[in-house]
């Protein structure tokens, strides 16, 4: 049966909703070669398109579709022919490429997690080509671009931070449920969940220096977890997202989804020990989840409200 003679969109009470499509999770590892010196980027992108995509849900006529296929080789194709300067670069790049180059696709979702390299330092020097990998955190980036305009997210997952005192817990609302001793000294972990939405719009104008931006963002968010006095993971939540704001021009919207690692003090009573804010038990579940996004006076809130959906 050819694609024509097939029976056109069935007369049922349904419609299709939204859609969308792409390779998901093309990693993608390109070496720079600047003489003995290497350099790495270590990316896993998914690209995900939208548009005229209606015939082929109705009738399998795949003549909008450009095959999942061909964008995973776009990806390496476009490693290799532009170079990776920052996943944010890369991902720009490959968004304006597939709304611009086929016109059933009307906007182009570029998702891609980069995760970091570190030289190893070999007995005499520093060497040119060994790595170890960065177990830090895991960069993200998302962008979007449907023809007029961009969106750029960026952020970080896995980040695991701890300050040993400086953190308080008390004061709060008590029922007769409530059993938690109010903490004046407590150690305050998290494993810092945070994305950042750019102002940037235009793809000419001010491009910001993506590399740069990330570095600053990371730098100027643990300086504010190291240095504000806890009495909550809300208030440092707070004090992260605001110290971004404050520094960081280029971003107008911060997220962040803290799990409060809770570090109990163990009894040692029973041994006849005592405790001095010394041993505790790292409990892994159940862990409060402390979420909220810090904004730029009069911007609006855009970055989703569960971040597992970005
Ligand atoms: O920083 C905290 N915020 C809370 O809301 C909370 N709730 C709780 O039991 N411990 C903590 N700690």
């Amino acid at each position: 049966m050819t694609v024509n003679s097939r029976p056109a969109r069935p007369a049922r009470p349904v419609i299709l909703g939204q859609n969308q499509y792409g390779k998901a999770e093309n990693r993608v590892v390109k070496i720079t070669r600047d003489g003995a010196t290497h350099h790495i980027k270590d990316l896993n992108v998914s690209v995900s398109l939208s548009g005229d995509m209606d015939e082929v849900h109705y009738s399998g006529s795949n003549a909008n579709v450009l095959p999942t296929d061909t964008t995973k080789n776009t990806v390496y194709a476009f490693a290799k022919e532009h170079g990776i300067e920052s996943a944010e670069q890369f991902g720009i790049h490959l968004a304006r490429h597939f709304v611009t180059s086929q016109e059933p696709i009307r906007t182009a979702r570029i998702r891609i997690e980069e995760y970091a390299w570190e030289r190893i330092e070999a007995s005499d020097a520093e060497t040119g080509h060994s790595f170890v990998r960065k177990g830090q955190e895991v960069r993200l980036t998302q962008i979007t671009y449907d023809g007029s305009s961009w969106e750029v997210i960026s952020g970080l997952k896995d980040l695991v931070v701890m300050n040993s005192t400086d953190s308080e817990f008390w004061g709060y609302a008590k029922d007769k449920y409530t059993t938690l001793k109010e903490a004046y000294d407590r150690i305050l972990a998290t494993e810092v969940s945070g994305r950042w939405r750019f102002n940037w719009t235009d793809d000419e104008q001010r491009v910001p220096d993506w590399e740069t931006s990330y570095e600053q963002t990371k730098k100027h968010m643990l300086q504010a977890f190291a240095e504000t006095y806890s009495l909550s993971l809300q208030q440092t939540l707070y004090q992260m997202g605001a110290r971004i704001i404050d520094n960081r021009g280029e971003i107008d919207e911060v997220r962040f989804s803290l799990p409060n690692k809770h570090h109990f003090l163990v009894d040692l009573e029973p041994f006849g020990l005592k405790n001095d804010n010394e041993v505790y038990f790292a409990a892994d579940r159940p862990y409060g989840l402390i979420e909220a996004t810090v904004l730029r006076d009069g911007c609006e809130a855009r970055i989703p409200v569960d971040l597992t959906n970005l």
